[in-house]
């Protein structure tokens, strides 16, 4: 029997509708509604603190809204599930262990789901363009080094979403080709993709819809 508590409708998109979230009586999740159909890259803009970072936390799971909802694929985040079910993350301030490889840090990362294996893991370090056998410990790697590990973490379980906020902070030219086209290959792959970024060309052309977000709204969409 359907379980009346899951959400059916759609399925095949996100919808959030109403988003608000207010911390500390300051709003900064302002009535955002948009409906997100499955498989194409959406792409968010707006300056600094407009409010990007904090709907990719709510779409995550990672805050509760105060208001409004957000199903995911026909299920609802907060109620069906504390977040969406094949998810891949790139937010800032999401930790790796400092004392551990990047290896072995995505075989703990992997080991929460236990959905992937070793081959799997290796692969997803050689594709960001790491040495899966590099020793050297996630807090002595660069930058740059640290970015590739977490697009790296992102992918590495075919996710049917993806939610990356700067994906290419810190990379080099080099590094900004190699997310673009990692991007576009899970896109071919059947994600769906909301990406945020600053003034960077090379990933605003694979945006197929554009939101600019402004003091926690989506101002406009083109
Ligand atoms: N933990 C928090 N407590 C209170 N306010 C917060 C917190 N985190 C973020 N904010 C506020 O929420 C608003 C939206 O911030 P958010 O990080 O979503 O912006 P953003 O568009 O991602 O910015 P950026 O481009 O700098 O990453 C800002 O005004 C910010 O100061």
């Amino acid at each position: 029997m359907t379980d009346p508590t899951i959400t059916t409708a759609g399925t095949d998109k996100i919808v959030i509708s109403h988003a608000t979230k207010v911390i500390r009586r300051r709003t900064v999740l302002d009535d955002v509604s948009l409906e997100l159909p499955r498989g194409d890259i959406y792409g968010f803009s707006g300056i600094n603190g407009s409010g990007k970072t904090m709907l990719f936390r709510a779409i995550a799971g990672l805050i509760h809204l105060t208001s409004g909802t957000i199903d995911v694929f026909g299920q609802r985040i907060g109620r069906d599930a504390s977040f969406p079910a094949g998810l891949g993350l790139i937010l800032e301030n999401v930790g790796f262990w400092e004392e551990y490889t990047g290896l072995d840090n995505l075989r703990l990362l992997a080991s929460i789901r236990g959905a992937i294996g070793e081959r799997e893991i290796r692969a997803a370090l050689e594709r960001v363009g790491l040495n899966p056998d590099d020793g050297r410990e996630y807090g002595a790697y660069s930058l740059g080094m640290k970015q590739r590990l977490a697009v790296a973490q992102a992918v590495m379980e075919s996710p049917g979403l993806l939610v990356l906020d700067e994906p290419t902070n810190a990379l080099d030219v080099d590094g900004i080709a190699l997310v673009c086209r990692i991007i576009r290959e899970e896109r071919e792959r059947g994600a769906t993709v909301l990406l945020a970024c600053h003034n960077e060309p090379d990933l605003e052309a694979l945006f197929e819809r554009r939101f600019y977000m402004a003091d926690g709204r989506i101002v406009r969409e083109g």
